[in-house]
């Protein structure tokens, strides 16, 4: 219940004396004059002044006002708090934060220090992008990292530090301040913290421009390096750090921003966080950003996850599943050892189909332990975390137990997760799994306090007060027969409600009865309605305590109960952690397993050598995208080697658009991505040298949100992959050049193969449209052609996808225009112009080409009028689909095959 000292209008000042309420409000506000004050009022989060307007305009609420505050009315809006959460959720996604202050004492508790004290009130949490645990405002299959990054020594030295609180991963890493950028990426970031110190530093400021989350500035002393060891060592209970390894003072640094905001966020609450884990030695394969957005990782260019290369490839069935899955998209590893143990998890439940289905089939039961075992070590968390916990261990447990059943050895990650989630092995987290499962109804409310939890037969206590509580139930309802029978009021009903309480009513008419002697000496009055009068009586007060007496004393007890299981999850929080981990290892290495089964994918060979050599290798998204529509793919071969031994080391890209070339760079760009993070690749075979890095530059964007031409964008990603490919690079650039006049492009291209070829030395593949570009081949060692086939027939284009050694003979630009739906008479002009400058390019520069068309060029290749039908469509119109058999049905796809390709062969 609400206190009742709200700034109404009676306790309005008139002059500069605040009431005691707006003391109260106006200290607190000022604590966290950034963030828009929830500030609890009985039932509603009340937002006033300024963050009422801020409020009521992102929210679409009402504004109102409320009493005055120096002589002017106080703008008020508020939200209830039983749907506080999503509220909130949209405050956070407009850029806001918000600082969520509760009641701290009951309204009878704030009377008993005085009449006139209104109820305390203090700021339990700050909700900020980078802190969120609640499942309503997470997207479930994606983790959420906030991040800080530090400066030591003048800028010498720097670190990231990266944690979900949601899930209590940490992460530290030292970088060279010029890597920051790079050490972010991947990460999906949701703040980013900085030090007041080091924001303006020449190392920091350019990867705060670039940041995609939200920035929050730190004051400098957050940062210090002495600060970060002391939180360091409180969040983890330690004397000293020598169990987590040494750290840098950037890491120090790092760490100490980045744990006194997790702090202050949870309003001085323990910091809940796994400890801190370094990156592996190699490092990650990294993506910068353009070439995640162009390579459509995580999200397709339309910002969802369908189309993405994750959505094409996710199988998977738990939430910690696809956030693994996720992170290791955007985080391929660079060790070999690490990469091998991964596929050799997939391989073997390729192998296993029986294992796979069982195993999965108990993964899908599994809920999100990771989030539910955080939410409820924040205090956040309610009896349905409890339930999830205690199933998620069982559902590991029967996965690990499928595992165990397979025979022959498991491979060293399945065998090591099976371990983990064996609860034979671990009989605390067993009794903990066994006592939730018995303890918890099927069905338990999200928050502890709407009680109803704790099954009948857990805890004797609880037992005997509920026993209490329903026998005086029982009780009430034989107080009721009787009054009724003493009184002879057979309408005479025992009632409740929240004013009263408990009390006797009856029909207007019997009022009198009750009010005259004898039985007004057993009924007191309490009220006369229009059609009811209500009594009380001795027995029936008393019975009412002692049922409000039982509910409190069940509420209490199960109160202590949830908490009791909350400090069991607290103290088992590692082995909880473990089993968080080795599920989601499992449904990751299943989900891939099932994907490689579905799609025909290969386990990649990894070589020594900075090779990549692939057969028949598809696209997976466009492959799936053709599945749906009915049609089929084509496989091709690529042979790139950076040594210049296997293959060349760059391949120019040419052939008509629309012919394939996109999908011919960007599936050999997704093989390394998915093999490097332990995925099967949609091919017959690939052999793969591990790349540093992969860079994608693939058609012309706009970023106009940063003032940026397409062209410009081109160039500074152009010029980005050419400073930084080495030669373990993996590059992929089409139509570079293309944003600009014709011989610019063209310069710029020839320069930018050169460079990639002589310079960077790394695998690449180049498409362009500059014809000119494939003479480089004869020039450069180790550059080879390659194009994509198509035909013309009967004035139409046909895409064959295939791709052939050897430069593509002409570009059919204007083939494909006509494809587009050009005009005719556009078409027609256009062939026209075209073979005046295929005849003598100097015209280019002459007369009537950019003059007017006055007469229409003859349409000699506007498409023929309808031909006789070909023996294709004949054999098509002469077969009754519903007449074949299987059998027939495939011949008669091979003799349609041999047909369409006796047409393609005579150019017909
Ligand atoms: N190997 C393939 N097998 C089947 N269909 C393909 C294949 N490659 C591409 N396609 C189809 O052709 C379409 C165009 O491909 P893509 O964008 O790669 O062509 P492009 O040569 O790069 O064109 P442009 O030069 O106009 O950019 C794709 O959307 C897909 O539907």
């Amino acid at each position: 219940m609400a206190d009742t000292a709200t700034p109404s209008k009676k306790k309005a000042t008139k002059g500069s004396e605040p009431t005691p309420f707006m003391v109260q409000y106006l200290g607190i506000k000022a604590r966290h004059p950034e963030a828009l004050l929830f500030f609890r009022m009985g039932d509603f989060y009340e937002l006033f002044f300024e963050d009422a307007v801020a409020a009521a305009r992102i929210l679409d609420i009402t504004l109102t006002a409320r009493g005055e505050h120096d002589g002017k009315p106080i703008p008020m809006a508020g939200v209830p708090y039983h749907a506080a959460e999503g509220y909130l959720a949209r405050l956070i996604k407009s850029g806001a934060r918000v600082a969520v202050c509760e009641q701290t004492e009951s309204p009878a508790e704030a009377k008993k220090r005085g009449s006139k004290s209104i109820v305390n009130r203090d700021i339990v949490r700050i909700v900020t992008p980078g802190t969120l645990t609640e499942d309503s405002l997470l997207p479930a299959r994606q983790g959420q990292a906030l991040a800080a990054i530090a400066l030591a020594r003048g800028g010498a030295d720097a670190a990231i530090a990266v944690c979900d609180v949601s899930t209590g991963r940490f992460d530290v890493t030292a970088v060279a301040p010029a890597a920051l950028g790079d050490a972010l990426l991947g990460w999906p970031l949701s703040e980013l913290l900085v030090s007041a110190a080091d924001r303006d530093h020449a190392a920091i400021a350019p990867v705060l421009a670039a940041s995609s989350a939200p920035v929050t500035d730190r004051p400098a002393r957050a940062a210090s390096p002495k600060a970060g060891e002391g939180l360091l060592k409180q969040a983890f209970g330690v004397a000293a750090l020598d169990a987590f390894g040494d750290f840098s003072r950037a890491e120090l640094s790092a760490i100490g921003l980045l744990l006194d905001y997790v702090q202050l966020t949870q309003a001085g609450a323990d910091i809940r966080l796994d400890p801190p884990s370094r990156p592996p030695p190699g490092g990650h394969l990294s993506i910068d950003p353009a070439t995640r957005a162009s390579l459509e990782i995580d999200r397709a260019m339309n910002g969802s996850r369908e189309g993405s290369l994750l959505g094409a490839i996710d199988r998977t069935l738990t939430a910690p599943g696809a956030r693994l899955l996720a992170s290791r998209l955007s985080r391929p590893s660079l060790d070999r050892d690490e990469i091998e143990a991964r596929l050799e998890a997939v391989a073997w439940l390729v192998s296993a189909s029986d294992s796979l289905d069982a195993l999965r089939t108990r993964l899908k039961s599994a809920p999100d332990l990771e989030r539910a075992r955080t939410r409820l070590r924040l205090g956040r968390g309610g009896p349905r975390d409890l339930l999830a916990i205690s199933r998620a261990l069982q559902a590991g447990d029967e996965a690990a137990g499928e595992l165990a059943r397979a025979e022959g050895g498991l491979p060293p990650r399945l065998a090591t997760a099976a371990e983990t989630l064996s609860l034979a092995a671990s009989p605390a987290l067993a009794t903990l799994a066994a006592d939730l499962a018995r303890a918890l109804t099927d069905a338990p409310p999200m928050l502890a306090r709407d009680g109803g939890f704790i099954a009948p037969g857990w805890d004797s206590a609880l037992d005997e007060a509920r026993s209490l509580r329903d026998d005086s139930r029982r009780i009430i309802a034989e107080l009721q027969a009787r009054y009724a029978a003493e009184t002879g009021i057979s309408a005479l009903k025992i009632k409740f409600n929240n004013v009263l309480g408990y009390f006797i009513d009856v029909p207007a008419r019997h009022g009198d009865a009750l009010m005259a002697p004898p039985l007004s000496e057993t009924f007191i009055h309490r009220q006369t309605l229009a059609g009811n009068v209500r009594f009380s009586t001795r027995d029936l007060a008393d019975l009412a305590g002692r049922i409000s007496r039982a509910e409190e004393e069940a509420k209490a007890r199960e109160i202590a109960l949830f908490d009791g299981f909350c400090a069991r999850v607290s103290d088992l929080n590692t082995g909880l952690t473990a089993s968080a981990q080795a599920i989601a290892e499992l449904d990751v290495a299943g989900g891939n397993a099932a994907w490689a089964i579905e799609i025909d994918a290969v386990r990649p060979a990894l070589a020594d050598a900075p090779v990549f050599e692939a057969t028949a290798l598809r696209h997976p998204v466009v492959e799936a995208a053709l599945k749906r529509e009915g049609q089929g793919f084509t496989a091709n071969d690529l042979s790139l080697d950076a040594d210049g031994e296997a293959g060349p080391r760059l391949l120019l890209v040419t052939g008509p658009n629309m012919a394939g070339k996109s999908t011919y760079l960007r599936q050999a760009a997704l093989a390394v991505i998915l093999a490097q993070s332990g995925c099967f690749v949609p091919a017959r075979a690939l052999t793969l040298g591990l790349a540093d890095r992969v860079f994608s530059r693939v058609g012309a964007s706009d970023d106009l949100a940063r003032g940026r031409s397409t062209f410009m964008v081109e160039m500074v990603e152009t010029a980005a992959i050419l400073t930084q490919a080495t030669d373990r690079s993996f590059v992929i650039l089409d139509e570079v050049g293309r944003g600009t006049s014709t011989y610019d492009g063209l310069a710029i291209a020839w320069a930018a193969v050169e460079h990639l070829h002589g310079q960077n030395g790394c695998r690449a593949l180049f498409a362009t449209h500059y014809h000119e570009l494939t003479r480089l081949a004869d020039d450069l060692p180790h550059a080879a052609n390659a194009s994509l086939r198509a035909r013309e027939w009967k004035h139409d284009l046909v895409f064959l996808h295939e791709v052939q050694p050897g430069p593509a003979d002409r570009s059919y630009g204007v083939q494909v225009a006509r494809l587009a739906g050009l005009p005719k008479r556009a078409v027609a002009r256009a062939t026209q112009i075209l073979k005046r400058l295929e005849a003598d390019p100097a015209s280019a520069d002459s007369l009537p080409l950019f003059a007017a068309m006055t007469e229409p060029p003859a349409p000699e290749d506007t498409p023929a009028a309808p031909s006789a039908p070909s023996a294709l469509l004949e054999m098509i119109a002469d077969t009754d689909p519903d007449a074949l058999t299987p059998r027939e049905a495939l011949d008669f796809i091979y003799r349609l095959k041999s047909e369409s390709k006796k047409n393609l062969d005579s150019g017909d």
